[in-house]
């Protein structure tokens, strides 16, 4: 129901008069039949001047559909019709109206061809496919592929998904497939009875949440839609599966993962007794996933359950409680002078980088060990020699770092994990309570998550049924860190989500161009394309204008920007990026009267906005130089550099849910689609 689109003195009313109804007071509304309607369980209800509730009833279950102003409302009463779907179980929607419309067409069509898409499938796999009796007559006459392209928008997913299975070619088991990945919950042990409505919604958790009070209505209509329905493959992660092993679910920009991550803790904490640990890679990431968890869970005894953090705050309290002290941590600029002082041939970047990819990310405590470790994702060779005299650099500055008592974020999170080995046994049994208490652990934007890091967490949790559930999408990698999780003793069962509810087709056809299609690695063994990573909306290209100077192009950013808030488009539905803290500082001030949100790339991480400008798009400035390796230094460096630039850029543009804004002056970054 689309109450949030209603003015708001109009959506007070509505709601009274549900409530009225709900609990059949004095002036509740009466459902009155509508005449001529496809569907005759279909009925309306006045719920406020000129406006008009649709339902389906059956027995005493009413399903509010929509609420419309009056004539809408008869419209859509008239022409719709409701059915379940024979083979899953869950409610379908048809256009009746429109199907029949477009019926004389097919029939025109067919009968100048002696063609039939699907002559080969009999009615009775066509019944065990769920397809329905009436469409039938319709779907024998379809001639080609693109009749039943045209058809899609007019059919039920569950009717339109195994149909183009079987028009692809593929046997009835593979469109049965198909059909199952829009099962949101595990079948139950009844078959499904088409007449039962109110068990075909409880199956249906994408389009009915059952209400049993005045107070879940008013939670329901006034939380946030993503708060209350999960699209099927969304509900069947977060609240169906459940494996002897982690789960692993990779998707591209705005399929929900952040989401279904949140559902999921909010689900774990709801079954269990046990602690839940919700964590991400940085600070302020999580501190937003907090903030959409309260708005998630109510039960406060269910919300206490679930604790949000970022890896290296975990890291940081299980070392000060082992050691009665905070730790201190070593800063950049002081890694690097120790760097120099170690007189190696090889540049500070190129031993830090050695150090956190090869030695860290293996966890490797002696030169033996090093001496054959593989050294992944690094393109220069390295002598025995070479890697002895690295490791004594290794060795100085760990020494160094020792004789100071600090660390760095990723040793502390090797010293962690090291601790917590020393105490994890049997974790569930709460005998020692300074244990780490974690009964699951949900992984937010995994893939920037370092293999120091994944130690630590995957000791935090004793391996058990739904121990690890992690999302991530290897395209939006935003730092060094590239990880096969089967290298860090997680192996896990994987999943995708292919269907983005943030972008429209357009703005998300052009960032895959973007991206490059590229390979992206990390979290699975193998690189990762993204194939079959689609809309379910259309909106408008993204915008790219080129400028013959910076100052023109910071004009440009203002007029752009001014206008959409002139479009009435709020402030904070509107963000700002750019790669460099130079250029963020000169466009915060050129727009700071319009109070929208300005940021680096790498601050849009995990944000969303109706409309999205990312300036300074230039060579020279994306990717940034200083960023790479050069590549007499490192050549794979260099080249895995260049992919993580361009997730950066991938990762602003596809924050946009409506409009995305792309400008440079001077020449175009080469990561620019043309
Ligand atoms: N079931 C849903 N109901 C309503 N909105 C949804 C649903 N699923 C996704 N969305 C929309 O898509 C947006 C993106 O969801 P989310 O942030 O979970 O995606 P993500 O996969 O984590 O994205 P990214 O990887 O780009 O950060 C949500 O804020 C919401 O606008």
């Amino acid at each position: 129901m689309e109450l949030g689109a209603l003015a708001s003195p109009v959506r007070k009313t509505v709601l009274v008069a549900v409530r009225r109804f709900m609990q059949n007071v004095a002036g509740a509304p009466h459902p009155e039949r509508v005449v001529g309607a496809r569907d005759p369980r279909i009925v309306t209800f006045r719920l406020a001047e000129g406006h008009r509730g649709v339902a389906v009833k059956q027995r005493d279950v009413y399903w509010l559909l929509t609420v419309l102003p009056d004539a809408e409302a008869w419209a859509y009463a008239r022409s719709h019709g409701f059915s379940v779907n024979t083979a899953l179980g869950v409610v379908e929607t048809w256009d009746v109206a429109a199907l029949e419309r477009i019926e004389p067409a097919v029939r025109r069509a067919a009968d100048s061809s002696s063609m039939r898409l699907f002559s080969e499938t009999c009615d009775a796999d066509m019944a065990t496919l769920g397809i329905d009796r009436g469409l039938l007559r319709l779907v024998r006459q379809i001639t080609d592929e693109l009749m039943l392209e045209a058809l899609e928008l007019l059919l039920p997913a569950t009717q339109y998904a195994p149909l183009a299975a079987l028009a692809r070619g593929e046997s009835v088991a593979g469109a049965w497939r198909e059909l199952e990945m829009c099962r949101a919950t595990a079948p139950g042990p009844d078959p499904v009875d088409p007449d039962d409505l109110a068990a075909a919604l409880l199956r249906s958790p994408d389009r009915a949440v059952f209400v049993a009070d005045p107070h879940e209505l008013d939670r329901v209509v006034t939380a946030p839609g993503w708060c209350v329905f999960l699209q099927p493959a969304q509900h069947r992660l977060a609240r169906w599966e459940s494996h002897e092993r982690p789960m692993l679910v990779t998707g591209g920009a705005g399929t929900g993962k952040t989401l279904v991550a949140l559902h999921r803790s909010a689900f774990l904490a709801g079954r269990t007794g046990g602690r839940i640990l919700l964590v991400t890679f940085s600070q302020r990431l999580s501190v937003e996933l907090g903030a959409r968890l309260d708005m998630l869970v109510e039960d406060g005894a269910v919300r206490e359950r679930i604790e949000v953090g970022n890896v290296d705050r975990l890291a940081h309290r299980i070392v000060a409680e082992a050691e009665g002290r905070a730790p201190a941590l070593a800063g950049a600029a002081e890694l690097t002078a120790l760097w120099e002082e170690t007189g190696s041939d090889h540049s500070p970047a190129f031993l830090l980088r050695e150090w956190e990819q090869v030695v860290l990310a293996q966890n490797l405590r002696t030169l033996e060990e090093y001496l054959t470790a593989p050294r992944p994702g690094r393109g220069v060779e390295l002598s025995a020699a070479e890697r002895t005299a690295v490791w004594r650099a290794v060795e100085h500055v760990t020494g160094r770092l020792r004789e100071r008592g600090k660390r760095t974020l990723l040793q502390l999170a090797a010293d962690a994990s090291q601790l917590l080995a020393l105490t994890t046994g049997d974790l569930l049994e709460e005998r020692e309570p300074r244990r780490e208490p974690y009964r699951h652990i949900v992984v937010d934007e995994a893939q920037d998550i370092h293999p120091a890091q994944w130690r630590l967490l995957r000791a935090a949790v004793p391996h058990g049924r739904d121990d690890l559930f992690i999302v991530g999408d290897p395209h939006q990698r935003i730092f060094d860190t590239r990880v096969a999780l089967g290298s860090v003793g997680i192996n896990a069962i994987r999943r995708r989500l292919q269907v983005s509810y943030r972008l429209p087709q357009e703005i998300l056809s052009w960032g895959v161009r973007l991206r490059g299609g590229g390979p992206a690695d990390g979290l699975v063994d193998g690189v990762q394309e993204l194939y079959g990573f689609r809309s379910t909306r259309h909106g408008s290209r993204p915008m790219v204008r080129a400028y013959d100077s910076p100052e023109e192009e910071l004009t440009g950013l203002v007029a752009q920007v001014g206008q959409w808030t002139q479009e009435g488009v709020p402030p904070w539905e509107i963000g700002v990026a750019a790669r460099t803290a130079g250029l963020v500082n000169e466009a915060r001030v050129a727009l700071r009267d319009l109070g929208v949100r300005v940021t680096t790339m790498h601050g849009m991480k995990g944000l969303e906005f109706r409309r999205v400008a990312v300036i300074g798009v230039a060579d020279g400035i994306v990717p940034a130089p200083a960023s790479l390796t050069p590549g007499e230094e490192d050549p794979a460096a260099r080249a895995h550099d260049l992919q993580r630039e361009r997730g950066l850029l991938y990762v602003a543009c596809t924050r946009a849910k409506e409009l995305l804004y792309v400008s440079h002056s001077g020449r175009a970054s080469p990561f620019l689609p043309t």
